[in-house]
């Protein structure tokens, strides 16, 4: 790739996605290399009102931007990496996972969070994701939980006309959009989707000079734990909209991990917890799949077969 050439960035119309897109173009830029955005639209953002889970579920966010890599409209595409399917069958690759934002989940809640201490009070949450539902439920058994669609942005007017208690965001997205104000408490306890926070770049499989370009903005410490991550979702074969959570994070040459399953009402929790030595790390998050699948977690994929 001569540096006179212009890279031309794929991305979702979203305001989080676009800024997403620039913090890559920016950081190319400052390698010395030229870039254009290129928006492209994908099924998801298009169909705002079918629940994700019936709209085909994996890559409803992702096809669009794929089609447009594999037809050479674009050169790289910026992907959140949690919405990336852990199996990828086309001639594309991710080339960098960069630097990990802010990986916890959070809440929103316009009139406080005082109800969340009063045990006899049925709150409303909304959420989408039913990893987010399955664990509130658990903590709080006596909630109701709604559904909701749209972008953060749109996510969050609805909030705002409903008289929803609160909503679960990932807290990412909001600080990256300067919303970072509307979080009334960060959910430490929530496990985070695998890759959470994370951006992914992905190049055409046999785009070498590309991959020389991109693989500078890989993050090493982010490509291991999410790595971890996504081996556990795969080996769940769970697909991305399923109950559950992996969180891994380093600290002082130690990898720590956490994954969870749940059934779709909450009922049932089957967690994983470990930390070892980042030498010894490659095969946490298969081992984490292995453990909880004989624990009886294969339950909860027999749940999501099923649905
Ligand atoms: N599910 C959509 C999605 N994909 C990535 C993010 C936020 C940024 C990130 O987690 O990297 C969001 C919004 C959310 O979950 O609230």
């Amino acid at each position: 790739m001569s540096k006179q050439n212009t890279i031309r960035i794929g991305t979702r119309d979203s305001q989080l996605a676009t800024w997403q897109a620039k913090q890559v173009a920016q950081k190319l830029k400052g390698l010395g290399y030229e870039t254009e955005l290129i928006f492209v639209k994908s099924q998801g953002d298009i169909d705002r009102t079918t629940p994700l889970t019936e709209l085909g579920g994996k890559g409803v966010f992702t096809k669009a931007l794929d089609d447009a890599q594999l037809t050479d409209e674009i050169d790289i595409a910026v992907h959140s990496f949690k919405d990336l399917p852990t199996e990828n069958p086309l001639p594309l690759k991710v080339a960098a996972i960069l630097d990990r934002a802010d990986p916890r989940d959070s809440l929103v809640a316009p009139g406080g969070t005082r109800f969340l201490d009063d045990p006899n009070y049925v709150a409303t949450i909304a959420t989408g994701s039913n990893r987010r539902r399955a664990q509130w439920l658990h903590r709080y058994p006596h909630h109701e939980v709604v559904g909701i669609r749209g972008n953060v942005n749109t996510r969050l007017e609805k909030v705002e006309k409903n008289s929803w208690d609160g909503a679960i965001f990932a807290a990412a997205g909001l600080e990256r959009i300067d919303l970072e104000h509307h979080i009334s408490e960060y959910l430490d306890w929530m496990v985070s989707a695998a890759a959470q926070g994370a951006m992914a770049v992905m190049i055409r499989e046999e785009d070498t000079e590309m991959e020389e370009v991109v693989s500078q903005l890989d993050h090493d410490e982010t490509a291991l734990c999410t790595t971890i991550e996504r081996d556990f979702l795969h080996d769940m074969e769970a697909g991305c909209s399923a109950p559950v959570g992996a969180y891994a994070f380093i600290d002082d040459g130690q990898v720590h991990f956490k994954a969870v399953a749940l059934t779709l009402d909450g009922r049932e929790q089957y967690d994983y917890e470990e930390s070892v030595s980042v030498g010894q790390a490659g095969e946490l998050g298969h081992a984490a799949a292995q453990a909880l699948l004989s624990q009886g977690a294969i339950k909860v994929i027999e749940e999501m077969k099923s649905e």
